[in-house]
């Protein structure tokens, strides 16, 4: 267990999933995290928990020794910017988990050497499962040691240069929900095939999980897994083919690829 006392700035989605995480993982205690949002009154959960809720960012970070930013891109810099005299460069680490921000901007904006990191995690990090990508600048090796235990404790992580973060967002952070889209045809799927919703859920949800497994744990290339399932002849193939006609392989990546452009281009 961590005795940091970490401020998220910005309970949303992801900041509320990442304190989520810290209570689940045992990594912090509830004291030692605070919360903030603008209107608290949706962090009821949390506050339950024992999790210090706050509506003043200044506070939040006066008291913290890790400082992250879980706001959206679009008023990042004004918040920061106002935080700015409040920041303890020699004492805190900055972790922004924000979309599209460089470590360039946050170091304009906080001034300083302060140890500056970028992390891209997914929406699983409230349950432990997140894949988070991290770089950083002006962090000794102990910060990014605490930086990668901290996000280990919540999921895997990877260090990547900087100029992949945007890719990191697309492939891990909006995987989530391309993934999440993928199950959800399955079981659409399932049903017209005469499963009960629930069942088509589990069904859809446990086979991916598995899949997923199958690479993780045995380091597998899909395609190997992939022609074991593929009897000649057989239905596998035949569904899979009729798939690839209907431009399966090629959706995802032009919808990857559009992800990507969104980021880099707007
Ligand atoms: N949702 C996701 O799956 C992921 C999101 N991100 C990035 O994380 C950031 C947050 O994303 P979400 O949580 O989805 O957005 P969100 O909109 O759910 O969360 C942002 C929160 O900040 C709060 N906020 C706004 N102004 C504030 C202020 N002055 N002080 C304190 N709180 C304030 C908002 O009320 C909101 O709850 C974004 O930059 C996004 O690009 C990164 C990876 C994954
Ligand atoms: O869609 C978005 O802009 C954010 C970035 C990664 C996940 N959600």
């Amino acid at each position: 267990m961590s005795s940091k006392k970490i401020a998220i700035i910005g309970g949303g989605n992801l900041g509320s999933a990442i304190a989520e995480g810290l209570l689940k993982s045992g990594f912090s205690r509830a004291a030692d995290i605070t919360i903030t949002k603008r209107n608290t009154a949706t962090l009821g959960s949390l506050k339950e928990q024992g999790v210090n809720i706050e509506a003043d960012n200044a506070k939040a970070v006066a008291g913290a020794d890790v400082v992250l930013v879980a706001l959206k891109p679009y008023n990042v810099k004004e918040v920061l910017a106002g935080l700015q005299p409040v920041f303890k460069p020699e004492k805190q680490i900055l972790i922004s988990v924000v979309t599209g921000i460089l470590i360039e901007d946050l170091e304009k904006i906080v001034g300083g050497n302060m140890p500056l990191v970028r992390a891209m995690p997914n929406t699983a990090i409230a349950i432990g499962e997140s894949m988070t990508c991290i770089c950083h600048k002006y962090a000794s090796p102990e910060h990014v040691s605490w930086v990668e235990s901290m996000f280990n404790q919540l999921g895997v992580t990877v260090s990547i240069d900087e100029k992949l973060m945007d890719a990191a967002t697309v492939l891990g952070a909006c995987g989530i929900a391309y993934a999440l889209r993928f199950i959800r045809a399955n079981i659409q799927g399932g049903i017209e095939i005469g499963f009960d919703v629930r069942t088509a859920n589990l069904i859809a949800a446990q086979t991916v999980k598995g899949a997923a497994e199958l690479l993780i744990r045995e380091k597998r290339h899909p395609e190997e897994e992939i022609d074991k399932v593929t009897t000649p002849k057989g239905c596998t193939i035949a569904g899979l083919n009729e798939m690839e006609h209907q431009g399966f392989s090629s959706s995802l990546i032009k919808g990857i690829a559009t992800s990507y452009n969104k980021i880099v281009k707007g």
